[in-house]
């Protein structure tokens, strides 16, 4: 399979458990499924693994262990006739682990063909949500906020930048809002914030990669949680065919964890979209 590039051009780390074998029953033959044979299973799951590596938390990645307990269950399980269908079921649990991506390859060396033969295999890649097209054009929220470097100014191009990538967008009027602090933080310059809504077919992380580009090229720097800041683009909500899209990943939550309890994003959200929702409530 060819390498799984991010939207940030990065390329994303990989968890690979190879040659996973059980026996089965799956094949389009009444003798395959009497008698059963060894299937193998590889799989690849594309997902970031820093965040593991610093914490040292089996908790901050996908345990290889419950993957291979999944796919030798499906293995072992109901038989079906292809090794495409045990492909995808596989992938399918796979990518419930919250991976970006995953690869899999379904052998089955034993497979009733009177030649000889080395092996034969199917290998499918399937995408998670986080990195999935839209079909149809995704309706999106993006938060707007700023309080470094003339904060109005930064908030009108930020908003420029991000009305040439969404299609259909409308922006609410900017308003002056107090800095919301940690309680350990110095006080901030009061905030302009805005909302942005609109669509677009970029999946939700090549959305975030592009509000990042434009929040970079803005002078943006990320040393401090919260600190203030020359621009900062949040996306709020995404969804497809009114069907938020939900991820509890750190690199892009959604819907992003604070927006509900935030007037600065409730409030303009609600002018410019007053029949919006989120988390299955209507917004205002
Ligand atoms: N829904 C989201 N929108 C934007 N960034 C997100 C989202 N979910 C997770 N992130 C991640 O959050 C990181 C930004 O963290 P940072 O500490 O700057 O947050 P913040 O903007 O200060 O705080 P807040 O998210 O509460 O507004 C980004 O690197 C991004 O990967
Ligand atoms: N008023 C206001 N306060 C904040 C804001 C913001 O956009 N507006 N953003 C924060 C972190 O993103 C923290 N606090």
């Amino acid at each position: 399979m060819p390498d799984l590039h991010l939207p940030t051009g990065a390329l994303a780390d990989r968890i690979e458990l190879t040659g996973l074998t059980a026996r089965g029953r799956h094949g389009v033959f009444d003798h395959e499924k009497a008698e059963g044979q060894d299937f193998t299973v590889d799989i690849v799951l594309h997902t970031t693994t820093a965040r593991a590596a610093a914490s040292d938390d089996l908790s901050d990645t996908i345990s290889y262990a419950d993957v291979a307990d999944e796919a030798v269950r499906l293995i072992t399980g109901e038989p079906v006739d292809l090794i495409e269908t045990l492909a995808e079921r596989i992938a399918e649990s796979a990518l419930a682990t919250g991976a970006l991506a995953v690869d899999v390859t379904v052998h089955k060396p034993s497979a009733p063909i009177p030649h000889t033969f080395g092996d034969v295999s199917v290998s499918i890649r399937r995408l998670g949500v986080l990195l999935a097209t839209p079909k149809p054009a995704a309706e999106v929220v993006v938060g707007i906020g700023s309080n470094l470097g003339d904060p109005v100014t930064q908030v009108e191009i930020g908003a420029a930048k991000l009305a040439r990538i969404l299609e259909y967008e409308q922006m609410s009027r900017t308003r002056v809002t107090p800095a919301e602090v940690a309680p350990s933080q110095p006080t901030q310059p009061n905030y302009i914030n805005a909302v942005m809504i609109g669509r677009t077919r970029l999946s939700p992380l090549g959305l975030l990669a592009e509000l990042q580009r434009i929040e970079d090229e803005q002078g943006r720097t990320r040393e401090e949680h919260w600190g203030p800041r020359t621009l900062d683009l949040d996306l709020i909500s995404y969804k497809i065919a009114d069907r938020e899209i939900t991820s509890d990943d750190p690199d892009l939550t959604l819907p992003h964890p604070r927006a509900h309890l935030r007037n600065f994003v409730m409030e303009p959200w609600a002018e410019v979209d007053p029949w919006g929702h989120l988390r299955g409530k209507p917004i205002r």
